[in-house]
């Protein structure tokens, strides 16, 4: 199942290895961001049903159409295991209808918990949902295993490491594998800014921060885009009249990861760039005030320092200022896994799948 980029990205090598392992993958595209394409993704060799449900307002909204959609498909024929990512109303929709269909449910990234099921809205709630109903919960880290065993979640637990690592992220920040191009002297933020719980008042505080650091003689900002026009527009109106500021179009995951890698600093509300940025070597400033992956704090690889506009500015004055911290914190740092977290969910899942039809004695159906 997969609804947005974060998810195709996630999935890729999930996809992969399963194939590898002799299983027929077929995917499911709900639509969730439009012209996400799977040959975009390297998944054009899988056969694949688009359901073509676009993200709507109301998320739980989308989580039904999406549901109803698969549930209807999966009425006659559904696959031997439904395997959902992350927490989207994609994802969410996913694991209602595989549960309606009788058909087993893995999930990938399980376990995440902020604690707050304000933030992230409404992923807290919809990630909780997802893994009290999954048969295999594949966790990142030992931290999201914990919270699944703690909560009683039924499902069997696996710690596999983030199937995001996987993605082309661990090569590249292989200890001398990550070029870094500093131009001397300067000194360079990367921006993404796209949660919900930012959009208004927290956008425009960020905007604000970014734009008093622009008259720091040093500092160059590039900010990137997100596809959903309503938070692009946003970043536009507010940063689009500013020349020191370079607005960036959505890139494509390899390009993003070597954005990251040319920049000093990154400042991101994004989950999946706060898996990446630690095993980068990056330092990362979280425009979030809790986050569901605290473990690269813990590490002290980044912080969180929410969406206030001087906090943000006296974290980036502090970093850039100190050598020795700015140096410990762009330290590799693997807390989210070693790359190979998809070869381990592949093998996990068939030798579930075998077991289950045999103490079923009932054929598979693919
Ligand atoms: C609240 C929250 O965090 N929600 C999640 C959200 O995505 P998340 O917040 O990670 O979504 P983003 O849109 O930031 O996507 C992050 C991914 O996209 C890449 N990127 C980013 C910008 C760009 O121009 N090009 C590009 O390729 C990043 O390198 C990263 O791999 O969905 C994921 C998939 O279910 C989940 O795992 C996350 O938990």
């Amino acid at each position: 199942m997969i609804g947005t980029r974060p998810e195709a990205i996630k999935l890729v090598p999930v996809a992969h290895s399963l194939a590898r392992a002799g299983a027929a993958v077929h995917l499911y595209f709900t639509g969730q961001h439009p012209g996400l394409e799977p040959a975009a993704h390297g998944l054009d060799a899988f056969p694949c049903t688009p359901l073509q449900q676009p993200g709507l307002p109301d998320p739980h909204e989308h989580v039904d159409r999406v549901a109803n959609g698969l549930a209807r498909i999966w009425k006659f024929r559904g696959p031997d295991m439904v395997m959902v990512q992350g927490d989207t109303s994609s994802a969410l929709g996913g694991a209602r209808a595989a549960v309606a269909s009788g058909i087993p449910l893995a999930h990938v990234e399980a376990g995440l918990r902020s604690f707050d099921s304000r933030q992230p809205w409404p992923e807290e709630d919809f990630r909780i949902e997802i893994d009290r109903v999954s048969d295999l919960l594949f966790a990142p880290t030992s931290t999201s295993a914990s919270n699944l065993i703690s909560e009683r979640c039924q499902g069997q637990v696996h710690i596999t490491g983030n199937t995001g690592i996987d993605a082309g992220v661990a090569d590249r920040g292989l200890p001398g594998k990550a070029p870094r191009h500093w131009p001397a002297g300067r000194f360079n933020i990367l921006v993404t800014c796209h949660r919900r719980e930012n959009w208004g008042v927290g956008f425009a505080a960020v905007s604000a921060a970014l734009v008093e650091l622009t008259r720091r003689p040093r500092i160059r900002i590039d900010v990137v885009l997100h596809p959903n026009p309503r938070v692009s527009e946003a970043m536009f109106e507010q940063l689009g009249h500013n020349a020191s500021i370079r607005l960036l179009p959505p890139l494509s995951h390899a390009a993003m990861l070597e954005a990251m890698l040319r920049s000093d600093l990154i400042l991101s509300d994004s989950g999946g760039v706060q898996e990446e940025a630690p095993t980068l070597g990056v330092p990362l400033l979280v425009l979030r005030d809790k986050t569901e992956r605290p473990e690269g704090v813990e590490q002290g690889a980044m912080r969180l320092v929410g969406t206030d506009s001087r906090r943000i500015i006296a974290s980036v004055d502090e970093i850039a200022g100190d050598r020795k911290l700015r140096a410990n914190m762009s330290q590799q740092r693997f807390p989210f896994g070693d790359g190979q977290a998809a070869p381990r969910i592949a093998a996990a899942a068939l030798q579930w799948l075998d077991r289950e039809y045999r103490d079923r004695s009932e054929p598979r159906r693919a």
